[in-house]
C-alpha cells in the first residue's frame, strides 16, 4: 500500500504563537524552522521509502521543502490546519496514494520504531497517535480522505469519534516520542529538564545550533 507522509507547515513568522512572551519573534521562527527541517531530515534519513508532501502557503517553506526532496502543495493562504489536511488528502488521492500519514512539524524528537509501528498497522483505516494534551500528533488515514479532519484542542477524541461514527477500523497508539510536540512554555521546560539542560533557553540553543 503506497502511503504519503504529509507535513503541514505555516510560515515560521506566524508559527509558535503560544510561545509569545516566552520567546522573541525571531526565536519562535527559528524554533519552528529548526523543528521543520529536523522533521524532513529525519524522514529522508530513516524513512526514505515514503514520499513526503509539505502543504504550506509559505514560499520560504516551499523552497526549503524542495531542498529536502519533498513535494509541495502550495496553498493560496492560511486557511487552517484542517483545510491543509483536506487539501493534502485530495492531492494524495488524485496521485493514487492509498493512505496518508499526517505529521505536525513540531514533534520534539521523532522515533523510527514508533513511526514504523504506526505505518505497519495493516488493514486499519484510521491510526492515531495522541499528544499529551489529547491533540493528534500523527494521523494515518486510508483512504486519505476517509474521515473529516478535526484538528484543534482535544482533536484525538474528535477523530476517534468520527471514526467510530463511520464504523471505520480504528487504532490508537500511545507512542511516547510522538506524544511530545512543542507548543507551550511548559512543553519547552519539560523537554529541557528531560535533557538535563538547566533552562529551556539552554536546550533551545543546543537544538537550534
Ligand atoms: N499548511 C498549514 N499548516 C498549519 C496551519 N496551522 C498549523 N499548521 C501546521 O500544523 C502543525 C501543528 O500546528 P500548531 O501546533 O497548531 O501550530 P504552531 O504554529 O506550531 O503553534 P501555534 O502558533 O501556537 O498554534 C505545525 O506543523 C504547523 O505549522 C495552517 O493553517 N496551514
Ligand atoms: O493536535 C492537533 O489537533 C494539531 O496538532 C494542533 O494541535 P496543537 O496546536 O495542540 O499542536
Amino acid at each position: 500500500m503506497q502511503t504519503l507522509i504529509v507535513i503541514p507547515m505555516k510560515d515560521p513568522s506566524q508559527a509558535k504563537q503560544r510561545l509569545e512572551g516566552y520567546l522573541s519573534a525571531d526565536e519562535r521562527a527559528e524554533l519552528a524552522l529548526t523543528l521543520f527541517e529536523q522533521t524532513l531530515a529525519f524522514l529522508g534519513c530513516h524513512l526514505p521509502q515514503y514520499p513526503v508532501l509539505v502543504v504550506t502557503a509559505s514560499t520560504s517553506i516551499s523552497e526549503r521543502a524542495q531542498r529536502y526532496g519533498a513535494q509541495v502543495l502550495q496553498q493560496s493562504g492560511n486557511h487552517g490546519l484542517n483545510q491543509a489536511a483536506a487539501s493534502a488528502a485530495q492531492w494524495a488521492k488524485e496521485q493514487g496514494y492509498q493512505a496518508q500519514l499526517l505529521l505536525p512539524a513540531d514533534i520534539a524528537q521523532l522515533d523510527k520504531d514508533e513511526l514504523q509501528h504506526l505505518l505497519s498497522q495493516a488493514g486499519c483505516q484510521v491510526v492515531l497517535a495522541p499528544a499529551h494534551d489529547l491533540g493528534t500528533n500523527a494521523l494515518l488515514t486510508s483512504p486519505p480522505d476517509v474521515l473529516p479532519f478535526c484538528f484543534g484542542p482535544g482533536s484525538s477524541l474528535l477523530h476517534r469519534q468520527q471514526a467510530e461514527q463511520r464504523g471505520l477500523r480504528f487504532v490508537q497508539l500511545e507512542l511516547p516520542h510522538l506524544a511530545e510536540d512543542l507548543d507551550t512554555p511548559a512543553d519547552l521546560q519539560q523537554l529541557a529538564a528531560a535533557r538535563h539542560a538547566s533552562t529551556a533557553r539552554e536546550w533551545l540553543s543546543c537544538l537550534t545550533q
